[in-house]
């Protein structure tokens, strides 16, 4: 896990990483603008390109003028940095890499508030301000940022981009210099991670600048981002002689009529995902496709207003909601008084849930919901912005003893001791029909197979983003299908598990 930390907690690492490592503050800047400049001329390796390099006079502005002498020295020749001196205030050592810059024959102009010349340049780099950032941007810095936005060339930003904030509410309107791509350092900010920073930029890369790890990770953070070695370290190969009683008996309850494939992708995703034996609870409509689309899963027939005869204590697990509909309270109430195992709703089984709140009691500590947006906020009340889902998801999770997997592009799991964990697989060409039905029958079938409901929801997140971006390669603005993904998994999976026993 990688602990993601506020910007407050960054400069807490700056600070002692200078002084245990040790190292000047001058030459950790020197070091953060060399991996800044390694990944840049990577990506725009034609050095006739023009630049222009915006600097406050903050570190973010030290960085941006490190930046333009190192890119001159590695013979981007079409190269001007811009400075906008709105106040008394520069850091040391910006005032250290302004001599430098000078030395180094790099030209320069000092930007007048309100006057600001006409811009050629092919790329902008934007280094007026970064994580220093402590309220919004105003007078000049507001009026340079609107010019910039409005001559529409290709920003670069370094660490952050001008005018947005790293952690709280993000406000829509705010005053952003927005970035065609954000080169971090060290860790993602927390709002990259969230769904409004997409109004103010592109993609995000992050860079190592050498910062003490080990500091970092013991920072009293709750917010961390999984990697793959914490996957590989999480699954557990299969055993000779284990059998299918091992692999535990997963039902799922699922599917109307008209939303059959629902059900038929949840118990299918399932199966793909290793459980030993799995049941799908759905109307007759269903039986036909089901049998010839997967005749491994066995099905409970759920005739309308008849309660279906299910022996609750055979299954190890019950996911319910995918396709549902809204009107089966009757066996929702059913499972809540006889089955005292986790549980994994989704979909109905949430929209039931938010319209039944005395449901919450019966929901046994450890179950797992897996909404989207809406679904969640129709269970915890509207919400203006994902900052605040962030809090009410660990408020809620705490108080009810549940594991929430708030569903974006960076999933959310929340955990009740309050541990939030981001997940970085999955890709917008997933973003179709049944994926969620999906998702939900493969942590169902993780803990059916043992892994405990943390774990289950974790390692299904990444699984099931994984396997999306698998398919995807290189082409994400193309459709990868549900079914395609279920599929998948197997193979994703076996990747991981070769990767512990190589
Ligand atoms: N560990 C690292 O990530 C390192 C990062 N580096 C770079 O340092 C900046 C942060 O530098 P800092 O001097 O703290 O802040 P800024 O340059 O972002 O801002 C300067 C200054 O501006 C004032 N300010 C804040 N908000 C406003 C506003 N709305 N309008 C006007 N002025 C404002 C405030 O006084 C700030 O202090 C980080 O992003 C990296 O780029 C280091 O180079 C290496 C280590
Ligand atoms: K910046």
């Amino acid at each position: 896990m990688l602990k993601l930390i506020t910007s407050a907690q960054m400069h807490e690492v700056d600070a002692h990483t200078i002084s245990t490592e040790p190292i000047a503050s001058v030459d950790l800047m020197e070091r953060a603008s060399k991996a800044f400049v390694c990944f840049f001329c990577n990506h725009f390796p034609d050095k006739n390109i023009s630049i222009a390099v915006y600097c406050g006079t903050g570190n973010n502005g030290g960085d941006g003028l490190a930046i333009a002498r190192l890119l001159k020295a590695n013979q981007y020749e079409n190269i001007d940095v811009k400075i906008a001196r709105f106040s008394d205030h520069a850091t040391a050592d910006f005032d250290t890499n302004f001599t430098r810059l000078k030395e180094a024959s790099v030209p320069f102009i000092e930007l007048k508030a309100g006057d600001f010349p006409e811009e050629n340049a092919d790329v902008i780099i934007d280094a007026l301000l970064g994580s220093g950032l402590n309220k919004p941007l105003s007078g000049a810095y507001a009026d340079l940022v609107k010019h910039l936005n409005n001559i529409e060339k290709k920003v670069i930003a370094v660490d952050v981009p001008t005018g947005l904030l790293t952690e709280g509410v993000i406000d829509k309107d705010a005053i952003v210099l927005k970035a065609d791509l954000v080169i971090t350092f060290q860790r993602p900010k927390l709002n990259f991670l969230l769904p409004e920073s997409a109004s103010f930029m592109d993609d995000f890369v992050v860079v190592d600048i050498g910062l003490d790890e080990n500091f970092i990770q013991n920072l009293d953070s709750n917010f961390e981002l999984i990697e793959e070695k914490d996957v590989v370290k999480t699954v557990r190969p299969r055993k000779k002689f284990e059998h299918k009683g091992t692999f535990g008996h997963a039902l799922l309850i699922a599917g109307q009529a008209k939303t059959m494939g629902a059900a038929l992708l949840c118990s299918s995703a399932a199966a793909y995902a290793g459980v030993g034996l799995t049941t799908v609870c759905i109307p007759a409509p269903g039986l036909t496709a089901l049998n010839s689309l997967i005749p491994e899963v066995m099905a409970i027939v759920r005739e309308e207003k008849q309660m279906p005869e299910i022996e609750w204590d055979k299954f190890t697990v019950i996911g319910a909601g995918p396709g549902l509909g809204k009107d089966s309270t009757a066996l929702m109430e059913a499972l809540f008084a006889n089955f005292k195992k986790s549980v994994v709703l989704d979909a109905d089984a949430l929209n039931m849930l938010s319209e039944n709140s005395d449901w919450w009691q019966s929901i046994p500590e450890n179950s797992i919901i897996t909404p989207h947006v809406k679904e969640f906020d129709r269970l915890f009340g509207a919400h203006t912005s994902w900052w605040e889902r962030l809090e009410t998801a660990k408020k809620q999770a705490a108080e009810k003893k549940i594991i929430i997997v708030l569903k974006n592009q960076y999933t959310i799991i929340t955990t009740p001791e309050g541990s939030q964990y981001f997940n970085p697989t999955g890709n917008s060409a997933m973003a179709s029909g049944g994926m969620g039905d999906v998702l939900t029958g493969i942590i169902t079938s993780f803990i059916a197979q043992k892994y405990a409901p943390a774990e289950a929801a974790l390692l299904g997140v990444y699984l099931h983003g994984k396997a999306g971006d698998e398919l995807a390669l290189n082409n994400r603005s193309s459709v990868v299908l549900a079914a395609q993904v279920a599929a998948q998994v197997p193979v994703t999976l076996a990747k991981i598990i070769a990767q512990k026993n190589g």
